[in-house]
C-alpha cells in the first residue's frame, strides 16, 4: 500500500478478470464456518469458478499459482495427526461440504491445470490460524473467546469442549506460504502449528491470559464439527525448512493488544 507500483482492485473472483501478474496467491473465499455456511452456493461457486478463473489467469500470464487449501479437506479425520497423503473423511452432503468439497475440487482443478497445461502450481493446506486484525465478529473460536473475555461476556464453548484444534499464529502462516510459493515443490503442504488443544483448554488459557474472571457457557455444537485436528508438518520441515515459531500463549498476547485497541479498551 502506498507504493507506486502497488494496485488494489476490488473484484469478485467468480467473474473473470484480465491482469498482468507473475505470481498468484489465490486466497479468496470466506473461511469462517459461520460465513461460508451463510451463502453456501456462493461458497461453492467461489471455490470452483473462482479457482478456475484464477487458474485461467495464471495460464494466460504463465504465472506461478498457489491455492490456499485447508485442513478441512481431511473432514472429520480418521487419521491423527493428519499427513498430506491422507485422503480424508468428508460428508459430501453436509452443511460444511460447500467449503470442504469446494476446497477439494479447487485442489483437483489446480492439479489438472498442472498436468494438462504444465502450469506451475503450489498447494498449501492451512490449519486454524489466528492473530491481530481478525474481524471482531469473525466467528472463529480464538477471536470469539478473546473478544468475549475482553468484554466480560461468557466464553461460548460449543459441544462439550473436548474437540481439538491446533492453532497457528498468522506470521508463521505467511512465512510458510511464501516458502511454498518460492520453493520447487508442488505440495500439498500442511502449514500449521502441531500444538493441539481442546476447546476447554483454549478457553482456560484465554481466561488466564486475558481475564481470569471470565465464565464459560456451553452451547449446542454445529453439525459435522471435526472432533480432532492436528497437522503432521514433517514434509514442510524437511523440504522447505519451515516450522512455526510462535507459541499459542505468546500469539494470544499479541492478539489481545490489538483487540483491546479496536474495542476501545486501551492497549
Ligand atoms: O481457523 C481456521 O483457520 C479454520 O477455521 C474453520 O474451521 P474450524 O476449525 O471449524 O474453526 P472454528 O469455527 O474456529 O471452530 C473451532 C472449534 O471451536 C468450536 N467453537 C467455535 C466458536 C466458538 O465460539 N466456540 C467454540 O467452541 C467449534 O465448535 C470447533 O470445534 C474453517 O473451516 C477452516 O477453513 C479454517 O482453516
Amino acid at each position: 500500500m502506498g507504493k507506486p507500483n502497488f494496485e488494489l482492485i476490488r473484484h469478485d473472483v467468480v467473474e473473470r478478470v484480465l491482469l498482468e501478474v507473475d505470481q498468484i496467491y489465490h486466497l479468496a473465499c470466506p473461511a469462517s464456518p459461520i460465513h461460508y455456511k451463510y451463502n453456501p452456493i456462493k461458497t461453492s461457486k467461489t471455490s470452483f469458478l473462482g479457482t478456475m478463473n484464477m487458474l485461467g489467469l495464471a495460464k494466460r500470464c504463465r504465472a506461478r499459482f498457489l491455492i490456499s487449501s485447508t485442513s478441512e479437506v481431511y473432514g472429520d479425520p480418521l487419521q491423527h495427526p493428519q499427513e498430506e497423503t491422507y485422503w480424508g473423511n468428508v460428508n459430501p452432503v453436509g452443511e460444511r461440504s460447500c467449503y470442504d468439497e469446494g476446497k477439494r475440487v479447487a485442489e483437483t482443478l489446480t492439479m489438472d491445470y498442472h498436468r494438462e497445461h504444465g502450469l506451475e502450481v503450489r498447494i498449501v493446506r492451512i490449519f486454524n490460524t489466528y492473530g491481530p486484525r481478525m474481524a471482531l465478529d469473525d466467528g472463529r473460536v480464538v477471536s470469539n473467546f478473546v473478544a468475549q473475555a475482553l468484554k466480560n461476556e461468557p466464553l461460548t464453548v460449543y459441544g462439550d469442549g473436548t474437540q481439538t484444534r491446533s492453532f497457528q499464529f498468522v506470521t508463521d502462516l505467511v512465512k510458510g506460504m511464501v516458502a511454498v510459493m518460492d520453493g520447487a515443490h508442488v505440495g500439498p503442504f500442511n502449514i500449521g502449528n502441531p500444538g493441539e488443544f481442546t476447546m476447554l483448554e483454549l478457553a482456560n488459557l484465554v481466561k488466564e491470559v486475558v481475564n481470569p474472571k471470565a465464565t464459560i457457557e456451553f452451547r449446542e455444537n454445529t453439525s459435522d464439527d471435526p472432533s480432532r485436528r492436528r497437522p503432521n508438518i514433517t514434509k514442510a520441515k524437511e523440504i522447505l525448512g519451515w516450522e512455526p515459531k510462535v507459541a499459542l500463549r505468546d500469539g494470544l498476547a499479541m492478539m489481545v493488544q490489538d483487540f483491546k485497541k479496536r474495542l476501545g479498551l486501551g492497549a
